[in-house]
């Protein structure tokens, strides 16, 4: 089945977005973004070219120096922004007392749901990342990726239509990895939120996204959109193929046709 994201509706626009902090760095500059319904892209780039501060200005945990991010009217009215987004960070940060359960009910615990009541939410949410039968443990118990699983639960628990990642797999062994990737698509496509994933890798997100922003440091900018028309799902078969060779192929000269000449952090 071809279920390639159309993007027609628009979830949230960025248009023409700049962030510089108070000790004059200009994080970010100019970018325009239109997410789509569904889409699932990936932000990728070098350290220090803004990925992590164009995903804090979406959640609204950095302020716009200037610019708009613009949320579709649906999006804004139905249960407010805060309700439309999940956020995993690179670190699951969880609360190493609480149980899993515990951990995954925080986000509807602070918006006053109860126990019984989130229970049912609680239960699916742990079955989509496949840790039904870990509700009752402790994080301390659990393997890094199973942590990680943890977070994506926790996140996904509002139902909110965008997710957004800060490299989550960044710190995972790459089998551990691979199987995350594969089931981060399962749970998005059944899902049908959208996703924005910063990473370095340029395979992961050829593997993952229809739509690559390739972005390059000083100042922090949009490079290049690069789409992935592949059809979902993807599975090994995608992975080994000449096809996924050559986008990445593609996607890695992107990258290095824009980091000509730039010192790189790291
Ligand atoms: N709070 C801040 N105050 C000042 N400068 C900042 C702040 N946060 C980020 N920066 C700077 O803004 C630029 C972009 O940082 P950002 O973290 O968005 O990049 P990134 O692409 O996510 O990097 P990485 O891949 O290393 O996480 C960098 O030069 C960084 O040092």
């Amino acid at each position: 089945m071809n279920d390639t994201p159309s993007s027609t509706q628009q979830l949230v626009s960025l248009r023409n977005v700049s962030k510089r902090f108070a000790n004059g760095t200009l994080a970010l500059q100019g970018m325009t973004l239109d997410c789509g319904e569904h889409d699932f892209i990936s932000f990728l780039g070098p350290s220090g070219c803004g990925k992590s501060t164009a995903l804090r200005l979406i959640a609204g945990l950095t302020r716009i120096s200037s610019g708009e991010v613009r949320w579709s009217k649906t999006a804004a009215a139905s249960s407010g922004i805060d309700r439309e987004l999940g956020f995993v960070f690179q670190e699951p940060t969880l609360m190493p007392w609480a149980r899993v359960f515990d951990n995954v009910w925080l986000p509807l615990k602070l918006a006053g749901v109860g126990r019984d009541a989130a229970e049912p939410v609680v239960s699916q949410a742990l079955e989509m990342v496949g840790l039904s039968r870990f509700a009752n443990v402790y994080p301390r118990e659990l393997s890094g990726g199973m942590k990680m699983r943890v977070s994506i639960a926790r996140a996904l628990v509002t139902r909110p239509r965008l997710l957004l990642m800060d490299e989550p797999f960044a710190a995972l062994d790459e089998m551990t990895r691979i199987k995350l990737n594969n089931d981060l698509l399962a749970i998005w496509r059944e899902h049908r939120f959208s996703i924005i994933f910063v990473t370095h890798s340029v395979y992961e997100s050829v593997y993952l996204s229809n739509r690559i922003v390739v972005m390059a440091p000083r100042p922090g900018r949009v490079i290049e959109e690069i789409r992935i028309d592949e059809p979902y799902p993807r599975g090994e078969a995608f992975r080994t193929s000449s096809r996924y060779n050559a986008h990445c192929t593609a996607v890695s000269q992107s990258l290095h046709g824009a980091l000509h000449g730039v010192d790189i952090d790291h």
